[in-house]
């Protein structure tokens, strides 16, 4: 039976094609992960969502050790760098597959901004139905990030995000979510942004994200 312990290795093989910000010498392809990633992804998002829930017999529990332990090590096999993992590269996938952020799918972007349809799950639980602060946080940043790079056509960091909490933000709700640039000013790109549900308001972003120098990290 597995001790639970997970390895810290964090190694690459691969030269880092990194140039700064979240810009590398890598093509954009949908290839990676093969045909049914998305399901891979939906299924790791599930196992999220149902051990949030879940209370298994201590029999259960051991049981469920060994098989996760059994999978993580397929997943230590094939590790790769940040580049070229399918999460976060798949842009055909919601939240470009990255299982970290809440799925959204981008449905227009224009001069009015990134509109998207974002989902918090089961796992994504605050608490009494309501989504955690902290995730509605992590959609405004990659959102935001999103409108940034809209704005500037370049890379920028989040410098600040503040989040107005307007109202109980749901889970398992397709909700609407607009960020946009308000005004560019050098480097510094202040986005703003909202999420609905429906006609109400759940939140409000403020962020200033500011635009790297060639090569900046
Ligand atoms: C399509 C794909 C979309 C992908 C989206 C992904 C989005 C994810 C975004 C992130 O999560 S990034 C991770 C979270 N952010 C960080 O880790 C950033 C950590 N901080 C830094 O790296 C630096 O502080 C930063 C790059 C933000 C700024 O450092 P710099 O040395 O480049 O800039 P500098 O300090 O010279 O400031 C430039 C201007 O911004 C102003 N500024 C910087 N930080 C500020 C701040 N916090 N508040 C107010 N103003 C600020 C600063 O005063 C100055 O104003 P002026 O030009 O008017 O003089």
């Amino acid at each position: 039976m597995s001790d639970g312990a997970v390895s810290p290795d964090t190694s690459t093989e691969i030269e880092d094609p990194h140039e700064g910000g979240f810009r590398a010498h890598t093509a954009i392809t949908t290839e990676r992960g093969g045909p049914r990633y998305g399901e891979f992804s939906e299924q790791v998002r599930t196992l999220m969502d149902r051990a949030r829930y879940a209370c298994p017999t201590p029999e259960l529990t051991d049981e469920l050790i060994d098989q996760l332990a059994a999978i993580n090590d397929k997943l230590a096999a094939v590790r790769i760098d940040e580049w070229h993992s399918p999460a976060g590269t798949r842009i055909d996938l919601p939240a470009r597959g990255n299982i970290t952020l809440p799925p959204f799918e981008v449905t227009d972007v224009n001069d009015d901004g990134v509109f998207a349809t974002v989902t918090f799950r089961d796992f994504h639980l605050g608490g009494n139905k309501a989504a955690h602060g902290g995730q509605v946080a992590v959609a405004f940043d990659d959102l935001g990030g999103y409108a940034s790079a809209v704005a500037i056509q370049g890379v920028s960091r989040t410098a600040y995000l503040t989040v107005q909490y307007r109202s109980i933000t749901p889970l398992n709700t397709p909700l609407q979510c607009r960020t946009w640039a308000e005004k560019v000013d050098g480097r510094k790109v202040f986005i703003k942004g909202t999420i609905h549900d429906g006609d109400r308001l759940c939140a409000e972003m403020d962020a200033l994200f500011i635009k790297l120098n060639p090569g900046q990290q």
